[in-house]
């Protein structure tokens, strides 16, 4: 490398794997002696997972007569050890160590790797890196000019404040409707956003330099116990969310044991120490989670629910933004402000879709629930009232009238000979009678009147501010009109007919006292020969 061009260098740097026994740096320079390093044709060089540990060369050289100095950024945040030296001359001149097994968090620059400030004296520098990890092991390296270095981490606390700020109002929101709700949808998802922030948190270092910088135990273990939490939060996310209980039980059964077998599996493993059984479990689950995740979407997609539309381009947002991610990170795609930001946009994107997702669905429980309610207060076969609505409309109105002494009245219809309709003619004509007649009483209403189906061919109307004489000339007019229609008369040899009865609002009255009052003398009417009102109308009434 020459001059004091500023980027990554991957692919002009050399790489051994380490066999055996650890070798020391006089072990490294023999080796690359011998020709034994290897070049990769990659900005980021890849080793995979539980690899051995990897010594990388680089030859510096800086053509000018005065020392450069370069911000010499190395490998991914979740490396175990790394020992940087540089050489001039065959004599080791710098060692730094760091890592995430080395406490303190030293050089650790979260999300994007280890720093360390490199002074480049006139003529070649070589630098010899030894970095080991379980996870999985990728080594970009660059050098950076102070502007660069200053404006590239500055982005990505940018980035990252932005970040995880959307994620922390996602869980707030989502815990604050469950509270509200009580929709265990919005939990599950609060808790798969929440294990994704603290994946996030632990691979890109953030947790480690900020809070347990000194438990190199704890994060040894923590990608994969997050790894382990996060799939299966969303594994369990996705039950609910697919309502796969009442779609395919049984699936919804194993995802369910794999979940809490994974995480038993994961705390065993963490207690025994064992290492590499837990970095098997971490990326084995993962994959499978990756995969069941697609799976499920296209499996909810093709049954239409209306979760399974968003569901689906949801989870390949997401999955997107992760193999974007990985591409970028093996350099197998270019580097820049939307690569290396992939996995968090694919992850906001996959948010937001389910949070849309989650809203339509109240918003679909909500006119649910009102159209039930609707449906529970109406007649279906008349349109009106039925008789729990008239009851319950009716009772403040009532209470009105008591509190402020105000006249108020009901009268109470019932067709006459009805079950002779329904016998000659068939019911759906008695049917057509009582939806008339439903039209016809709408049609002597006034606003503030409640009309209602009291049951069978009974009608009530209850009649805000009416006395007992306008409420029975009011009955009156509706029998006339009735009577006047003469509905079926040719048939029945006479027209269709109502009787009625009227009552009005007595001190010592309650509601239902009232109606029973006007169903007494409903009944008296009928006794009477029908087709007429009780108490008879005393003035003439207009027609
Ligand atoms: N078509 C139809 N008929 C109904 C409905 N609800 C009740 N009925 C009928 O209404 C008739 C009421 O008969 P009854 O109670 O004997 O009364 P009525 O024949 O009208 O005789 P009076 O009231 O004494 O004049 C019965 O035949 C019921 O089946 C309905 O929703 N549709």
């Amino acid at each position: 490398m020459q001059g004091a061009s500023s980027g990554p260098l991957g692919e002009r740097a050399g790489y051994l794997l380490e066999q055996g026994t650890p070798q020391d740096l006089a072990a490294a320079q023999r080796a690359l002696k011998q020709g034994a390093f290897q070049r990769q044709e990659r900005t980021a060089a890849g080793f995979g997972i539980a690899s051995p540990p990897v010594w990388m060369h680089l030859a510096l050289v800086n053509p000018s007569d005065r020392p450069l100095t370069y911000q010499l950024l190395l490998g991914q945040p979740w490396l175990d050890q790394l020992d940087v030296r540089l050489v001039r001359a065959g004599q080791l001149k710098q060692h730094w160590r760091s890592g995430d097994m080395v406490p303190g968090a030293q050089f650790l620059l979260p999300a994007m790797g280890y720093v360390f400030p490199v002074e480049l004296m006139p003529g070649r520098t070589e630098l010899f890196v030894r970095a080991q990890t379980a996870e999985s092991f990728l080594l970009p390296v660059s050098l950076l000019t102070a502007e660069d270095f200053e404006r590239t981490s500055r982005g990505f606390r940018y980035r990252y404040g932005v970040f995880y700020g959307f994620l922390l109002a996602f869980i707030f929101y989502n815990l604050i409707l469950f509270a509200g709700l009580w929709e265990r949808s919005h939990l599950y998802y609060a808790l798969y956003v929440l294990s994704f922030m603290a994946l996030s948190l632990v691979y890109t270092g953030h947790g480690f330099r900020w809070w347990w910088s000194g438990q190199v135990g704890f994060q040894q273990y923590a990608l994969f116990a997050a790894m382990v939490l996060y799939a299966c939060a969303g594994l369990l996310f996705a039950v609910r969310f697919l309502q796969l209980d009442q779609l395919t039980p049984r699936v919804s059964m194993s995802i369910r044991r794999l979940s809490l077998l994974a995480l038993a599996a994961m705390a065993l493993f963490i207690t025994a120490r064992q290492l590499y059984a837990a970095v098997y479990l971490a990326y084995g689950l993962f994959t499978v989670f990756t995969l069941a995740m697609v799976v499920l979407g296209v499996f909810a997609y093709r049954r239409a629910r209306s979760r399974g539309i968003y569901f689906l381009p949801a989870v390949l947002c997401s999955m997107l933004g992760l193999g974007i991610g990985l591409l970028t990170a093996f350099g197998l795609l270019a580097s820049n402000v939307w690569t290396t930001s992939a996995v968090e946009i694919g992850l906001i994107l996959e948010a937001v879709l389910l949070s849309l997702a989650l809203g339509n669905h109240m918003r679909n429980q909500s006119r649910a629930r009102q159209k039930a309610e609707h449906l529970a207060r109406i007649d279906s076969l008349t349109g009106l009232l039925n008789r729990r609505a008239f009851l319950a409309d009716a009772a403040p109105l009532w209470s009105t009238a008591v509190r402020h002494g105000r006249p108020m009245s009901v009268l109470l219809l019932d067709i006459d000979f009805f079950k002779q309709v329904n016998d000659q003619f068939g019911h759906d004509s008695g049917d057509r009678i009582l939806q008339d007649m439903a039209k016809l009483l709408l049609g002597n209403c006034r606003e503030g009147d409640i009309l209602a189906r009291w049951g069978g061919e009974e009608f009530v109307l209850l009649l805000p501010e009416t006395g007992l004489g306008q409420a029975t000339a009011l009955g009156e007019r509706i029998r006339r009109d009735v009577e006047g229609r003469r509905i079926l008369a040719d048939w029945l040899g006479m027209p269709l007919t109502v009787s009625l009865g009227a009552a009005q609002l007595q001190a010592e009255n309650s509601l239902s006292d009232l109606v029973c009052a006007a169903d007494g003398r409903l009944y008296e009417a009928k006794r009477g020969g029908r087709n007429q009102i009780v108490p008879p109308v005393l003035e003439p009434v207009s027609a």
